[in-house]
């Protein structure tokens, strides 16, 4: 973290500036800016084709925006190469191939390959780093089955766990409860909460629940072609059917947590 005369000053982890983006001939995101500073859980939130996952593949430089700037950990994208400080689980995680003949242990060690090099040769630390996660996450019983024998929540814990194996400093999930059921979703709302909370981990996360928002998470962002709210949870909670209302333009219905 930078600091000046002993002034600790906030690092932005990842911002946004201006972007718009579009897909051939349909404007997907126009003046969109976004920030999120160490230690931040964001929730973004926003109705189905709203540019959720578009404006993340730009955040992560798989797509380059028409206009607008990216800066990851105070960096322009352009000059970024420490992508292993990021971990990112993709909705595609939701759909992955049964078939694939892995473990769940190869595919959670698999996350070490970036910071490995060429030889990928695992060592003891790297044994006990892949054994610590997948008990983080509930599967050591699973941890020598084929991923592909697994249900799609612990399927889903299997890719969390691959993307924390290599410690990342920020976490970006896209909508990684889709088809589990509620109680797998509170567990693994849960095991993110203690990774920010013990940590410190910054995390991104796309979801339809807005009752997960309001739990767990400190900020909300709500995007709709552009950002409609960006505030903290609790101001979100106070407005949120006027936020959601005008940003998904209809009346939505919140189911809330039970705690
Ligand atoms: N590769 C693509 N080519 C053309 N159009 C696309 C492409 N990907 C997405 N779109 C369109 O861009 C818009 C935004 O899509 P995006 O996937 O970013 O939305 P989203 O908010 O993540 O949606 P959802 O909540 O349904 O996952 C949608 O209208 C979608 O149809």
């Amino acid at each position: 973290m930078a600091t000046w005369m002993g002034v600790k000053s906030i690092e932005n982890v990842l911002e946004l500036t201006g972007i718009y983006f579009s897909y051939e001939n349909q404007t997907v995101l126009e003046d969109v800016s976004l920030s999120l500073q160490r230690g931040e859980f964001l929730g973004l939130v926003g109705p189905n084709g709203s540019g959720k996952s578009t404006l993340l593949k730009i955040a992560l430089g798989s797509y380059r925006p028409d206009r607008g700037e990216v800066r990851l950990f105070e960096q322009p994208i352009r000059r970024f190469r420490q992508w292993s400080r990021i971990g990112y689980v993709s909705q595609k995680a939701n759909s992955f191939n049964l078939g694939f003949p892995a473990t769940v242990w190869e595919v959670v060690a698999s996350g070490l390959y970036g910071k490995m090099g060429l030889f990928r040769r695992f060592n003891k630390a790297h044994r006990i780093k892949v054994d610590e996660v997948i008990e983080k996450v509930g599967l050591t019983p699973y941890a020598s089955r084929n991923i592909g024998k697994l249900s799609g929540g612990q399927q889903q814990r299997a890719f969390i766990a691959r993307a924390l194996v290599s410690d990342p400093e920020l976490l970006i999930l896209d909508e990684p409860t889709v088809g589990v059921d509620a109680h797998s979703a509170e567990q693994f709302y849960k095991l993110l909460s203690h990774y920010h909370r013990e940590q410190g981990l910054s995390l991104i996360l796309v979801t339809h629940d807005v009752g997960a928002v309001t739990t767990y998470i400190d900020r909300v962002a709500c995007l709709n072609r552009r950002i409609h709210f960006h505030g903290d949870s609790q101001e979100f909670v106070a407005q949120q059917q006027k936020i959601l209302s005008d940003s998904y333009g209809h009346e939505v219905q919140v189911v809330e947590h039970d705690h």
